[in-house]
């Protein structure tokens, strides 16, 4: 079960309970292309690296990525659970959601913001996911109807901003990190991410994106800065092949990071692995 945290008590009222998820985490980004989604999959397989059962929902409606980065094939559906939920699907040992799993994402989807909130609303309500202690939200950038629908009606325990460390992306941040306040989700931590590029060529290391903003932006809000990540070819070409970083190199040191980062939010949301091992289940 949810443990419904961060939302007032008259959103609560209106709140959708999701079952069989005992916290849910929202990754978001104020701008695009920052690297959330990136972000949210490493996240999440961190997460059952350390030991807990986890779930992705990709919320991106328009623009779904995670079937791709966890190596889903396109065209594969997931199965229908009872009357009217479909069970999530499995790849390296995640439950994951997705609009990619239903439409075929070649055609563009031309649909108007209630119809998007619609669909999200579906995706959140009618997945059976499978005794979940951590399901992570992949936002779509912005602040539009999506955002709010969730910030409003589901019980957010917290949530993760992923940045780049230019003044542009941090902007953005901002607006992101101040609509989660307004609906009182607290902010578990701020991922600068690409905050410095490695040659995959001669290993020299270049902050092209600038320095210390994700650390600006966090001590601006009282939060943390759970973790930093270089820009290298490798994060992207493991995450589009659909073996991420973290599957693909897991003794390497952005996995490293990953798994701090996983730890942080853990015991931010007051969780304790019992054992270990990726198998392990929580009771309330
Ligand atoms: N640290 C990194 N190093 C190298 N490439 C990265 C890194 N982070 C993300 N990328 C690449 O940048 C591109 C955009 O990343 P991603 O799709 O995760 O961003 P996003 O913020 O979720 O985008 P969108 O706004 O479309 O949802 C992808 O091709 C991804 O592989």
């Amino acid at each position: 079960m949810a443990s419904q945290g961060g939302v007032t008590a008259q959103q609560y009222e209106e709140s959708v309970v999701i079952e069989g998820v005992k916290h849910i985490v929202a990754v978001a980004s104020g701008k695009g292309g920052v690297g959330k989604s990136t972000v949210t999959v490493n996240l999440a397989l961190a997460m059952a690296a350390e030991g807990y059962r986890v779930g992705i929902l990709d919320a991106d409606i328009h623009g779904p990525s995670q079937a791709q980065m966890l190596g889903v094939p396109e065209g594969v559906r997931p199965q229908q659970a009872g009357e009217n939920k479909f069970k999530p699907l499995e790849s390296h040992g995640v439950q994951a959601m997705s609009m990619a799993f239903m439409v075929d994402t070649r055609e563009p989807m031309v649909w108007r913001g209630p119809m998007v909130a619609g669909a999200f609303q579906q995706l959140l309500t009618q997945t059976a996911w499978q005794d979940v202690d951590v399901l992570f939200i992949d936002m779509p950038p912005g602040t539009g109807d999506i955002q709010l629908t969730l910030a409003q009606k589901v019980p957010v325990d917290g949530a993760v901003i992923v940045t780049t460390p230019q003044d542009i992306a941090l902007l953005d941040a901002r607006k992101g990190i101040e609509m989660f306040r307004k609906v009182n989700v607290p902010v578990l931590g701020v991922v600068e991410n690409m905050s410095l590029h490695v040659c995959s060529q001669c290993g020299h290391a270049e902050p092209i994106f600038g320095e210390g903003g994700g650390e600006r932006i966090a001590a601006e809000y009282d939060a943390r800065v759970l973790g930093r990540l270089p820009l290298t070819l490798s994060i992207r070409e493991q995450a589009d092949s659909g073996r991420p970083t973290v599957i693909a190199e897991p003794e390497g040191e952005v996995t490293g990071t990953f798994r701090d980062m996983a730890r942080q939010i853990a015991e931010q949301l007051g969780e304790q692995p019992e054992g270990g091992g990726p198998s392990i289940s929580f009771s309330d």
